[in-house]
C-alpha cells in the first residue's frame, strides 16, 4: 500500500501548468517563485522598517500625543488644513458638509434675499450651496515646521480602518513626532498651533458639551464654534450687567492670581445666576463667554450617562481659564431635605433619594467645585431656577460670589427687548439721514406702546421674544397686536 498522499487538484494544476509550459512556452512557476520572492522581501522589508521605527521612537524620536477632547486637538487639525495639507493631493479623504455663516450672508445678498416673506421658496437650491470640505482625516503625514520634518498621525478609530470609513465621532488621539532628542520643536509648533488657532477664532466661542465616548467614558467635547453674543443683546438691570462684568474682569487680571496666592486664597471665583425659565441665565453666561474670550464648558447633574466619578474628572479636565456653566443645579435633587451634616458639623453629605435624578451628591459637587483637582482660575456659572432649593453649603461665599438674580421683565425691559429685536429694521433701507432719524424715533415710541400694554413682571422675556419673532420685520403690526396676545396668554392659563 503507498503511503504518498494524492491531494485532489493537485493532478489539474499539474496539467495546467503542463499547458502553460507548452502553449507559452515558459515556465509559470518562475513567475509564482518570483512573485513569493517579492512578497516574502516586501514583508521583510516592513517588518524591518517598524522594528526600526520603534527603536528610533524610543531613542531619537521626540512624540506628542493630543487626545480629542483637548482644545489643541481642533487647533492642530485647523493649522494641519490650512498649512500643511493645503499643497498634498490626497486620495482618502473625509468629506464634510459645512454650513458656514459666510453662506448664510452670501443669500441675504443673493435675489433670494430681497423676497418679501409671503414668498415661498424651496431651499433645496439654497442648501446645496452650503460647500463641501474635503479634510485629511487619518494616516500619517510628513510636513516641514521651521525646518524640521515632523510627522503628524492620526489613526482611524476602526480596529480596521481599510474596509471601514473612520469613525468620525469618536476621533482617536492625535499623535505628533520628530526626530529630537528634545520636545522643544513639537512645544513651538504646538505653541504657533494655538495662537493661529486664537486668531481665526478671536470673535467666537467654542462650547463644549459632556458626551460618552466608544467606552462609554463621559468626555468633553466641542459642540459648536460660534460668534460670541454681544452682551448688549442681553437684557439685564445695567447695575447687575455692570456688577458681574467688573468682578470678572478684575478677577481674571494677573495680578488678582497673585494676590489670591500671597494670601493663600484659592484661586476661584463662583456666580449663581437665578430666576425663572427664560430670563437670561445661559444668555449671559454665554455673552460673558464672549466678553472675556474665554470658551464655555456646560455640565448637566440630570445627564443620564453622568455619574459621581465622571463628574469630579471633568470639572478637573477644564483648561484654567474658561467658563463651566452647571445648569440647574437645583434640579439635581440637591435639597436640604437630602443633605445630612457630617459628624463634625463642617462638611455636609447627601444622600441620593429615590427622588434624587442624578448620580452626583451634594459632597461630589462640592468635592468637584473645591476639591484639591478642581482647576484654579475657572469661572464657575451655576444656574437654578429655585434658588431656595439650594443647599448652604453649595451657595456660601467661595463657591458663589456674586449671585445675580433674574427676574421677569419690567416695563423698561420689555421695551429694550421691542428695541433690540427692531433695531435693524430701519437701518438697512435706503431713506436719508432726517428720515431715518424720525423712524428711529417712531420705533422708540413703538417701543414705549409695546411695552405699556405688557403687564411688567408677567412673561419671561423668551415668552414675548417668542411672539415678536412672528412679527420679525412689522414692528407696528407686533404693537397693534400684542394685547389680543396677552389676553390669549391669560385665557390660556386661566383654563390649564
Ligand atoms: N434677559 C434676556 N435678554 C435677552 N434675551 C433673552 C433674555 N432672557 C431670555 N432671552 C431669550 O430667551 C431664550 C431663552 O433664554 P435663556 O436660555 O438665556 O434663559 P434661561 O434663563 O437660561 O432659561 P432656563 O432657566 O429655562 O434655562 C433665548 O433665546 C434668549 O435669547
Amino acid at each position: 500500500m503507498s503511503l504518498s498522499a494524492h491531494r485532489p487538484g493537485s493532478g489539474a494544476i499539474h496539467s495546467l501548468v503542463e499547458l502553460v509550459r507548452r502553449t507559452l512556452n515558459f515556465d509559470p512557476l518562475v513567475i509564482v517563485n518570483s512573485g513569493l520572492i517579492v512578497i516574502g522581501l516586501i514583508t521583510s522589508l516592513r517588518s524591518a522598517g517598524n522594528v526600526l521605527y520603534h527603536y528610533a521612537e524610543k531613542t531619537c524620536l521626540s512624540t506628542v500625543h493630543v487626545r480629542a477632547e483637548d482644545p489643541l486637538y481642533e487647533d492642530i487639525v485647523r493649522w494641519m488644513n490650512d498649512h500643511a495639507f493645503r499643497r498634498h493631493n490626497f486620495l482618502s479623504v473625509l468629506a464634510q458638509t459645512t454650513n458656514s455663516s459666510d453662506n448664510d450672508k452670501a443669500l441675504t445678498r443673493s435675489p433670494l434675499g430681497q423676497l418679501e416673506s409671503d414668498n415661498l421658496v424651496s431651499y433645496r437650491e439654497v442648501d446645496d450651496n452650503s460647500f463641501i470640505e474635503l479634510k485629511p482625516f487619518h494616516g500619517s503625514r510628513f510636513f516641514r515646521f521651521k525646518r524640521t520634518w515632523m510627522l503628524f498621525s492620526h489613526a482611524a478609530s476602526s480596529p480596521d480602518s481599510s474596509t471601514r470609513p473612520p469613525q468620525v465621532d469618536s476621533n482617536p488621539p492625535l499623535k505628533l513626532q520628530c526626530i529630537s532628542l528634545s520636545l522643544s520643536p513639537i512645544k513651538k509648533f504646538l505653541e504657533e498651533v494655538r495662537a493661529y488657532g486664537r486668531k481665526v477664532c478671536v470673535s467666537s466661542i467654542t462650547v463644549y458639551r459632556t458626551r460618552p465616548d466608544s467606552r462609554d467614558l463621559v468626555r468633553w467635547s466641542s459642540v459648536a464654534s460660534r460668534p460670541s453674543r454681544d452682551i448688549s443683546t442681553v437684557i439685564l438691570d445695567k447695575q447687575k450687567k455692570q456688577t458681574i462684568l467688573r468682578d470678572i474682569n478684575e478677577y481674571l487680571h494677573p495680578h488678582t492670581r497673585q494676590w489670591y496666592a500671597n494670601h493663600g486664597i484659592p484661586y476661584r471665583r463662583g456666580y449663581l445666576f437665578s430666576g425663572p425659565p427664560g430670563t437670561g441665565k445661559t444668555s449671559l453666561a454665554s455673552a460673558i463667554a464672549g466678553v472675556f474670550g474665554l470658551d464655555i464648558y456646560v455640565l448637566s447633574l440630570l445627564d443620564p450617562s453622568m455619574t459621581e466619578s465622571h463628574f469630579i474628572r471633568l470639572f478637573s479636565e477644564v483648561p484654567t481659564r474658561c467658563v463651566v456653566l452647571l445648569e440647574d443645579v437645583d434640579a439635581a435633587g440637591l435639597n436640604r431635605g437630602e443633605v445630612r451634616p457630617s459628624g463634625d458639623g463642617t462638611q455636609p453629605h447627601s444622600a441620593k433619594t429615590p427622588s434624587s435624578n442624578t448620580a452626583v451628591s451634594l459632597s461630589g459637587l462640592l468635592n468637584a467645585i473645591d476639591g484639591v483637582a478642581s482647576h484654579e482660575g475657572r469661572i464657575l456659572i451655576m444656574t437654578t431656577n429655585v434658588p431656595q432649593n439650594l443647599d448652604r453649603a453649595l451657595i456660601r461665599p467661595g463657591r458663589v460670589d456674586i449671585h445675580i438674580r433674574f427676574e421677569l421683565p419690567s416695563h423698561e425691559e420689555l421695551r429694550d427687548l421691542f428695541l433690540s429685536i427692531y433695531s435693524d429694521v430701519y437701518q438697512n433701507a435706503v431713506v436719508p439721514i432726517g428720515d431715518k432719524k424720525r423712524e428711529t424715533g417712531r420705533l422708540h415710541d413703538l417701543a414705549v406702546r409695546f411695552a405699556g400694554c405688557l403687564p411688567e413682571r408677567r412673561f419671561s422675556i423668551a415668552d414675548v421674544q417668542g411672539y415678536l419673532l412672528r412679527y420679525k420685520r412689522q414692528p407696528e403690526e407686533a404693537c397693534g397686536n400684542v394685547r389680543s396676545w396677552v389676553e390669549d396668554m391669560e385665557y390660556g392659563e386661566l383654563s390649564s
